[in-house]
């Protein structure tokens, strides 16, 4: 049932401050700028819920919303799916940058003039051999990181058809291979190709803007030139409508080539009117006290956010933790966390130990420790983007609904998928709804007796392909279009089995493995890039000092924002530890007393000795 405008109401009973719904009812292009926890996210996702239950958004054209990492554009995928009715969400397409440019490119392959098409079987980059290899071949040793990285930087952030030689053949040399070189492209060439495709094809151009009438951009601070190149290739001058909604204090991609004047361009290419939020409904008020001290160094004019009425103005607590030695650091740490867990019933995942860089050398002493608590934690950076993995997901709800008949969200979610991939979305044919069920229901006892029988890596490898294979690969490529390409399904299946027949091992159940490698009883850690756009309950910023940010004095403004990024994780609780002895080494906090010096000013840190 189609709602009026005028009727629409935010779902969940949320309340909405004035701009964010006048936003949200905008239907032209728009900026949304808002500080941390302002609900920017969830102004996305009340947004879809708007267009699609309106119409405005006007069947059977698509919303795509286009985020930086796999856990931004899966969380947002969820929260609409858990806000929409009517399974609207289908119309609701929630992707990455890099899986955007990739499903151009992978499509419209042989819309690509012969000298600039990738072989189809092309490797996604994961380091520069090939590239070093290809630029071999012309006589140019990249062996001097410095250089490597100019080389390489200029071949893959410089539009097509090429105009250098140079770059032109080892272009050719990466999109066809020879007997030494494997087809390799980064997502920058990704992206680059499917510019090319979207600048010479009329037809594709097209076809995208007449598939999606509203785009939405999130974290769009971040944004690099590619990036925003290929968006106003798509959409720019198009009738399609743009959200983009982002956070200036917040920009700590720049490093990566973030484009610094990126909201200047879209205000003037896109013709879009800006809406600034004042509200922060993540973080208690004591911890806004400290925002606002950040926030008021970052930007030119003054800013209090306001918090979420649901608190009262004494909640929130921060320290700085000052120890002798790193091992005193960790005892105090796991200390900590164990009363959260057990005195104040923190579930485990609200709680996030967060560094600056290096997760592993940190989490080491931190991991031992919390041990001895009986409390596991991890360095959640490799588990991260595989977790949200749409085929990583099917195969670990098909486990649990093999394992436990009543787990009823496993059962939902492989049903649902079985009836999209068999085409039967909305059937009212009661004879083929049996049958499927039969049909599954009988596939999961085969997993269940299987997987008591599982002795090896191996068997458990094979017990995975015989699940895709029940759904069928042809299947689950039409329906999630990012494995339709290359080796990437079966580089995730053979991580999935890695890491979950380690944690079988440990416990010897299947359940205990699952939830292990979905981390449910473990403390994540973290770097502060990683936990962009996150939020928890207790954050623990450890190694507060010099060493972390060792170039602060050359990029001051980008490690404070980082230093933003992180504090602003936390709801309720915010620690700093710092320690005079790491990794054998000293440390000092003179080069960032700044942003001590912030922390002391905002009147609320309380400072602890061990
Ligand atoms: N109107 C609202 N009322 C109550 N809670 C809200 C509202 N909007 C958002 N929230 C909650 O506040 C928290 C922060 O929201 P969200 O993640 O959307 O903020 P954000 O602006 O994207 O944050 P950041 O830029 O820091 O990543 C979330 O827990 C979200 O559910």
């Amino acid at each position: 049932m189609v709602i009026s405008i005028d009727a629409w109401k935010p779902s969940d009973g949320l309340v909405l401050e004035t701009t964010a719904l006048k936003s949200i009812r905008d239907l032209k292009n728009s900026l949304v700028t808002a500080g941390p926890g302002a609900g920017k996210t969830e102004l996305l996702a009340q947004k879809a819920c708007f267009l699609l239950e309106t119409n405005s958004c006007v069947n059977p054209k698509k919303i795509l919303a286009i985020s930086f990492k796999k856990d931004a554009a899966a969380n947002l995928k969820d929260r609409v799916k858990m806000r929409i009715s009517n399974n609207l969400e289908t119309r609701f397409i929630s992707q990455t940058y890099d899986s955007f440019s990739k499903g151009v490119l992978d499509r419209f392959l042989y819309a690509l003039p012969e000298e600039y098409r990738p072989v189809e079987d092309y490797v996604v980059a994961t380091n520069d051999n090939e590239f070093v290899k290809a630029f071999g071949e012309c006589g140019i040793n990249l062996s001097n990181r410095k250089l490597k990285n100019i080389y390489i930087n200029n071949l893959t952030n410089s539009k097509l058809p090429n105009s250098l030689e140079l770059y032109d053949f080892v272009w050719k040399k990466l999109l066809q291979g020879d007997v030494n070189i494997k087809p390799t492209l980064n997502f920058s060439m990704i992206t680059l190709l499917a510019i090319y495709i979207l600048e010479t094809n009329p037809m594709i151009l097209k076809s995208l803007r007449t598939t999606y009438s509203h785009i939405f951009l999130d974290e769009f601070q971040d944004t690099t030139y590619l990036q925003y190149e290929i968006i106003k290739t798509c959409f720019g001058g198009a009738k399609t409508s743009l959200t983009a909604v982002g956070d200036n204090r917040q920009r700590i991609m720049l490093w990566a080539g973030a484009k610094h004047d990126v909201f200047k361009c879209y205000k003037r290419d896109f013709n879009s009117q800006e809406y600034t939020l004042i509200m922060n409904h993540r973080s208690a008020p004591r911890l806004l006290e400290i925002q606002k001290i950040v926030n008021n160094y970052l930007q030119d004019e003054p800013f209090t956010p306001l918090p979420n009425p649901r608190w009262s103005e004494d909640e929130g607590s921060a320290e700085i933790w000052y120890s002798s030695d790193s091992t005193i650091e960790s005892e105090h740490i796991a200390k900590r966390i164990s009363d959260l867990i057990n005195q104040h019933q923190v579930p485990f995942r609200d709680i996030c130990i967060i560094v600056k860089q290096s997760v592993q050398q940190y989490s080491n002493e931190i991991i031992e420790t919390l041990e001895k608590f009986n409390i596991q934690a991890r360095n959640e950076t490799k588990f991260q983007d595989l977790l949200k993995e749409d085929i990583v997901l099917l195969i670990i709800n098909t486990l649990r609904s093999a394992l436990n008949a009543r787990d009823s969200d496993a059962w939902l979610f492989i049903w649902n998928s079985q009836i999209f991939f068999e085409g039967k979305n909305g059937t009212k044919n009661q004879l083929i709804v049996d049958n499927m069920r039969k049909q599954l229901k009988g596939f999961l006892r085969y997993i269940k007796n299987k997987l008591d029988l599982i002795t090896d890596k191996e068997e458990l490898s094979s017990l995975f392909i015989d699940i895709i294979a029940f759904y069928d690969i042809n299947k689950i490529k039409k329906y999630y279009p990012q494995y339709s390409q290359g080796q990437y399904i079966n580089k995730l299946r053979e991580d999935l089995t890695e890491y979950m027949y380690v944690y079988f091992e440990k416990s010897n159940d299947w359940i205990l493995a699952i939830n292990s490698f979905e981390g449910i009883h473990s403390i994540p850690i973290m770097t502060i890039h990683k936990c962009k756009g996150l939020e928890f309950e207790a954050v623990f910023f450890v190694g507060f000092d010099d060493n972390a940010f060792w170039s602060f004095s050359n990029q001051e403004d980008e490690d404070t924002c980082t230093f933003f990024v992180g504090l602003s994780r936390s709801k309720r609780y915010l620690y700093f530890t710092f320690s005079e002895k790491r990794f054998g080494r000293n440390c000092n906090n003179f080069k960032i007393s700044i942003l001590y010096q912030m922390l002391h000013e905002s009147g609320v840190v309380e400072e602890k000795y061990y």
